[in-house]
C-alpha cells in the first residue's frame, strides 16, 4: 500500500508549495480536504489520523491542535512546519544537514519539527563552528537577515502586494523584530548551541521569494584565532559530499561584488560563503536559500523522503 500523506494547511502559502512538489508523484496518496473545508475540524481530525505523514503547515496555535487531534495514534507520522515544536525535546530536529547522524534521526523519527527559514541559515553556519571548538559558546553572536515576502505568509503577502489593503505596506525594504525578540531567536540558540542568545535582526524586502542570513565574526577574536580559510575549511569539510548544502570556493566568493537574495530561487538548496579579506582578522558568514524551499516546503519534503525511505 501507498503511504498516505496529508498536509493540514494545503491551501497556504508553504502548502501550496508542498503538494506542487508532490505533484506527479505516484509512490504515495496525497489526501486532501476541499479549500472551502480547510477549517473543518472533524475532517482534520479524519485526515489526520488516517495519514502515514501528516505535514502540518498552519501557524503555532493550528500546529497544537492538529497534535492534539492524533494524540494516541503511533501510526501517524507529523512534520510541524511551524514554529510550535522547534525547541521541545519530544521532537526531531528536521535538519538533516545539521550533523552526520541527523538524516538518520529524522528517518527513525515520529515526530519531526522543521526548521525556521532564517534559522536553517544560521545553523547551518553555526552548529559546525560551534561543535569543532572554533566558536566558543559565549560569543556575542549577531545575525543580519533578509527574507522575501512571502516568509510572512498569506496575510503578508496580501499586504504586500494589494496596495488597498488596510494594512499594505509600500516600503522597499523594511526591518523588524526590533525588539530583538523575534520568535526565531530560542532556537537559534538551541540548534545552534550558543550560550548567549544572538542579536537577531531581520528585514524583508519587496521580492517575493529569496533569502540571506549573515553571521559576521571577528576571526581574531575566536579560539586560536583562525584564518577565513580555516573557518572555510571547516565548513566545507562538514557538508563534503551534501547535494543541498553546498560551500561556495573562497576564490569564487572573492569574484563576487554584489550577491542577489533571490539566486537559488525555485530550488530546494542553501548555498554557504565565507566572505572577507583574508588577513584582517574579520569574516562575514553567509547563508542564501529559497525561504520556501529549503527554508520551508523543501525542507519538509526532503524530511518526508528520509521518513518514508525503507
Ligand atoms: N512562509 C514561509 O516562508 C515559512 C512558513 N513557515 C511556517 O509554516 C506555517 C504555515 O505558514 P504559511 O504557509 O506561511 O502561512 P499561510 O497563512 O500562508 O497559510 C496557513 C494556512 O493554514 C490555514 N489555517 C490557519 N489556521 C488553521 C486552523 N486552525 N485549522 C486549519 N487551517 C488553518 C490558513 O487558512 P486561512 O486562509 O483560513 O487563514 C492557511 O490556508 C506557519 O507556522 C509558518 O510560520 C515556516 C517556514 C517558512
Ligand atoms: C518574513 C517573515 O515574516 N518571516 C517570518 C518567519 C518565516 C518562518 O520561517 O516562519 P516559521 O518560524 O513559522 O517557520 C517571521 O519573521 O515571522
Amino acid at each position: 500500500m501507498k503511504p498516505k500523506v496529508f498536509i493540514d494547511g494545503e491551501h497556504g502559502t508553504t502548502g501550496l508549495q508542498i503538494r506542487s512538489r508532490l505533484q506527479g508523484r505516484t509512490d504515495i496518496e496525497v489526501v486532501s480536504i476541499p479549500q472551502a473545508e480547510r477549517r473543518n475540524a472533524a475532517m482534520r481530525r479524519d485526515r489526520l489520523n488516517e495519514a502515514d505523514v501528516a505535514i502540518l503547515c498552519l501557524p503555532d496555535e493550528g500546529s497544537r491542535e492538529a497534535v492534539s487531534m492524533v494524540e494516541g495514534n503511533n501510526a501517524v507520522r507529523v512534520i510541524d512546519t511551524s514554529t510550535a515544536h522547534r525547541i521541545d525535546e519530544r521532537w526531531t530536529y528536521g535538519f538533516a544537514e545539521m550533523e552526520e547522524a541527523q538524516a538518520d534521526r529524522i528517518a527513525a523519527a515520529r515526530l519531526v519539527t522543521n526548521p525556521g527559514c532564517y534559522p536553517t541559515g544560521a545553523i547551518a553556519l553555526l552548529r559546525p563552528l560551534r561543535a569543532a571548538g572554533l566558536l566558543s559558546e559565549s560569543y556575542p553572536v549577531s545575525i543580519n537577515a533578509v527574507s522575501g515576502y512571502t516568509g510572512g505568509g498569506k496575510q503578508m503577502v496580501a499586504r504586500m502586494e494589494d496596495p488597498s489593503h488596510d494594512e499594505a505596506i509600500d516600503a522597499p525594504h523594511f526591518l523588524y523584530g526590533l525588539t530583538l525578540a523575534h520568535k526565531h531567536v530560542p532556537e537559534m540558540t538551541k540548534h545552534g548551541l550558543l550560550a548567549r542568545q544572538p542579536l537577531f535582526s531581520p528585514s524583508v524586502g519587496r521580492f517575493p521569494q529569496g533569502m540571506i542570513v549573515q553571521v559576521p565574526l571577528y576571526l581574531e577574536d575566536l579560539p586560536g584565532a583562525p584564518s577565513m580559510e580555516d573557518v572555510h575549511g571547516l565548513l566545507s569539510d562538514h557538508y563534503a559530499g551534501r547535494e543541498i548544502v553546498t560551500v561556495t570556493p573562497l576564490a569564487e566568493s572573492r569574484e563576487i561584488a554584489r550577491l542577489d537574495p533571490t539566486l537559488l530561487n525555485g530550488t530546494d538548496r542553501m548555498r554557504l560563503y565565507v566572505f572577507g579579506t583574508p588577513g584582517s582578522g574579520r569574516a562575514n558568514l553567509v547563508a542564501l536559500l529559497d525561504n520556501l524551499g529549503k527554508g520551508a516546503s523543501g525542507a519538509a519534503v526532503q524530511n518526508m523522503e528520509l521518513m518514508l525511505a525503507d
